[in-house]
């Protein structure tokens, strides 16, 4: 299948010498909804404003729908965009803003009111059409430059940090009314944040990027579960490494602890991430990881623990409350291999194998 956006050996020098982006080949599928991760200044909304052709590529070339759009004006090319600040028109009425866009393609009237409306509707915003805009709130704001987006009925949908503006509530809200729409309509959306819980909850495709670079393109579960390097394991959450020992079968030792088999490929010294839900606590006994319960917090859903060990303190994730272990107690530290994966040490380079 085409992509729908792709970017070929694409490079960025700003002027004063910034490269913000080295190298990026990319192909969003269409369909789906690709988010550009990472954290502030990684390039992710330079490569966003270069689909919309707000910046240009310093060497490279891009592509929307398998047509070449490198050298294409921005009001040419068949994508909308939503900015952080809604950019909303404050004189014009809710119905108004969304069919801007189409007047200015000069389409008659009544059409621009049709398709407006049709936009309105698929955010919920109908009854709200001939509303002052400055009345609404921060997410119906965002509804509105949503809906205008939409009304272009665009190949590709660009947002920029698109919850960044809304209190904590609204976000998740919005989120997933963003990821229902997309769904419903088919959309092609590229979406970028630095959060990546935000990511993992709406996202087909998850891009992480650092230094102008695609460290690794896959699914949430991929990224997360399966990170290539020590950033991308960072970065996508809590994690502890360490320096480990695998054999031939993929069975990587860590201390006491054995964890595989064909958990790696590798043989000899590995990296090994281990998440906060991968160690288990038992009764102190003669094997596992010896360990003394530092603190026991109740989250809810989960208890936390600081185990202090050979191997350092560890910060152990147990589902509800699991076995509560007191403070000061000895327990044995075990691991599971769900958590647990192998990556390239830190300085080795960038894959952008999906
Ligand atoms: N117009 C510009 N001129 C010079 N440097 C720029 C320009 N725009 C961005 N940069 C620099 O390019 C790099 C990438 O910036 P970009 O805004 O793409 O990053 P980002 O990942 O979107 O960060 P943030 O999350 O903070 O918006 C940064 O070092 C930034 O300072």
């Amino acid at each position: 299948m085409a992509s729908a956006v792709q970017f070929e050996a694409v490079h960025k020098v700003f002027p004063n010498g910034v490269r913000a982006l080295n190298n990026v080949q990319l192909r969003i599928p269409p369909g789906q909804l690709t988010t550009l991760l990472g954290p502030s200044g990684c390039g992710k909304t330079t490569l966003l404003r270069m689909v919309a052709g707000l910046e240009q590529p310093t060497t490279g070339r891009i592509q929307i729908g398998g047509v070449d759009v490198t050298d294409m004006d921005a009001t040419q090319r068949p994508i909308s965009m939503v900015f952080q600040s809604y950019a909303l028109f404050p004189h014009l009425n809710v119905l108004d803003n969304v069919g801007y866009g189409l007047r200015m393609q000069n389409l008659p009237a009544q059409e621009c009111d049709h398709h407006a409306m049709a936009a309105l509707t698929a955010v919920g915003l109908q009854a709200s059409a001939t509303s002052n805009t400055s009345m609404l709130s921060g997410g119906q704001q965002q509804r509105v430059a949503l809906a205008r987006a939409l009304a272009l009925r665009p190949q590709v949908l660009l947002l920029d940090e698109p919850l960044s503006n809304l209190d904590a509530g609204l976000r998740r809200h919005i989120r997933e009314d963003i990821r229902a729409l997309q769904q419903s309509l088919g959309l092609t959306v590229v979406y970028v944040t630095h959060d990546h819980n935000e990511a993992m909850a709406v996202s087909d495709n998850v891009v992480v990027m650092r230094d102008g670079q695609i460290m690794q393109i896959g699914t949430p579960q991929q990224v997360y579960a399966t990170p290539h390097c020590e950033f991308v394991a960072a970065f996508m959450g809590d994690a502890v490494m360490f320096d480990a020992e695998a054999d031939a079968a993929g069975t990587v030792r860590l201390g006491p602890l054995r964890v595989g088999a064909g958990l790696t490929r590798r043989q000899g010294k590995v990296r090994l991430v281990v998440r906060p839900h991968a160690w288990r606590l038992e009764p102190a006994s003669g094997t596992g990881l010896a360990g003394r319960v530092l603190s026991r917090a109740f989250l809810g859903r989960n208890t936390e623990y600081q185990v202090l060990t050979a191997l350092g303190t560890l910060l152990v994730l147990v589902q509800g409350e699991g076995q509560p272990r007191q403070v000061d107690s000895p327990v044995s530290v075990q691991l599971d291999t769900l958590g647990v994966s192998v990556v390239m040490p830190s300085g080795a380079e960038a894959s952008n194998d999906p």
